[in-house]
């Protein structure tokens, strides 16, 4: 059978459920569900297998109910993250239906070239009847080429919302390896946790100007893992407040990390954190690969 790889971007307004759907997709926990910062980057949610087909699920972030003219342009830049990909998958809370935030959505989805599946969220706590008018509402707003009833907490109708993603995918060479797939994620998902305890740790004095490299991941006989990392920033001063005082920031990063992560790769991680002055981290192809996206020529 032919082989069939592509992107998915996931969309919706916070708290529909994103998160959750993504990790019943894939099979596991791989996606970050906690708060995390507003930046344009898109990122690697998780990549789930149906059959033949390797199902690369992004995140579309920075969606928000824009007010101001500089709001609205944030949040076309944070739509380009959704540019490549094979497919948008809107997720929707259904008890909550149209409110202000999903109604932007749906105006900015409505011309967009790639085709465009709904997934309503959390039947498991809505009642039936208004479930229909409601997906009838929604595709009155935008065209929708399938809408989904799903319960990401159940699983109820995710297996079918799999397979129509997978058709969806063009024929071409997987983007990841079989057997590398758990490992990628890991590796991915690790350094998203560091990323997200300098956002959490360091918000206001290091506004997306750092990256987190992996250098090394294995895992141990004793089943712990071991990872390297390496924090990159662009200038000396950022450096120095990464580290801190006497390096007091870089350990709470680093041992709240460790401990996040070992919490979500379920095993024992030793965690290994350098920061590193690059001044064009963001010219550097590894860098990308390593934080799952594609290098833009
Ligand atoms: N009852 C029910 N609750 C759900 C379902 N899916 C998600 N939830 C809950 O809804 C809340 C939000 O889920 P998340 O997956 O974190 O939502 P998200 O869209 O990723 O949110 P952001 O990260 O804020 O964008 C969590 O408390 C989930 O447990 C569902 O199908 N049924």
């Amino acid at each position: 059978m032919t082989r069939k790889c592509g992107f998915i971007a996931v969309v919706g307004a916070p708290n529909a459920g994103k998160s959750t759907l993504v990790n019943a997709l894939v099979g596991q926990k791989v996606a970050i569900t906690s708060a995390k910062a507003q930046t344009t980057r898109t990122r690697l949610m998780g990549i789930a297998i149906e059959g033949e087909a390797q199902i690369v699920l992004i995140d579309t972030p920075g969606i928000f109910t824009p007010a101001r003219r500089l709001d609205r342009a944030m949040v076309a830049a944070a739509w380009s993250g959704a540019e490549d990909a094979d497919a948008i998958l809107l997720t929707v809370d259904a008890k909550k239906g149209i409110d202000a935030k999903v109604s932007t959505i749906l105006d900015a989805l409505k011309d967009r070239k790639e085709p465009l599946l709904l997934a309503l969220n959390k039947v498991d706590i809505s009642k039936k009847e208004p479930l229909l008018v409601l997906a009838q509402q929604i595709n009155e707003r935008a065209p929708f080429r399938e809408i989904h009833f799903i319960s990401a907490e159940t699983g109820d109708g995710v297996p079918e919302l799999k397979s129509a993603l997978a058709a969806m995918l063009p024929e071409g060479d997987w983007h990841y390896p079989e057997d590398e797939v758990s490992d990628v994620s890991e590796r991915l998902l690790s350094a998203e946790i560091t990323r997200e305890q300098i956002y959490r740790q360091l918000h206001a004095e290091l506004p997306y100007d750092s990256t987190v490299e992996t250098e090394k991941f294995t895992s141990r006989r004793d089943g712990s893992v071991e990872i390297h990392q390496q924090i990159l920033v662009a200038r000396d001063t950022q450096r120095a407040i990464v580290l801190g005082k006497g390096g007091a920031r870089i350990r709470a990063i680093g041992s709240a990390a460790r401990e996040e992560i070992g919490k979500q790769l379920g095993r024992k991680c030793h965690l290994f954190l350098h920061v590193k002055v690059k001044a064009d981290w963001d010219e550097d192809r590894s860098v990308y690969r390593d934080m799952g996206l594609d290098w833009v020529d």
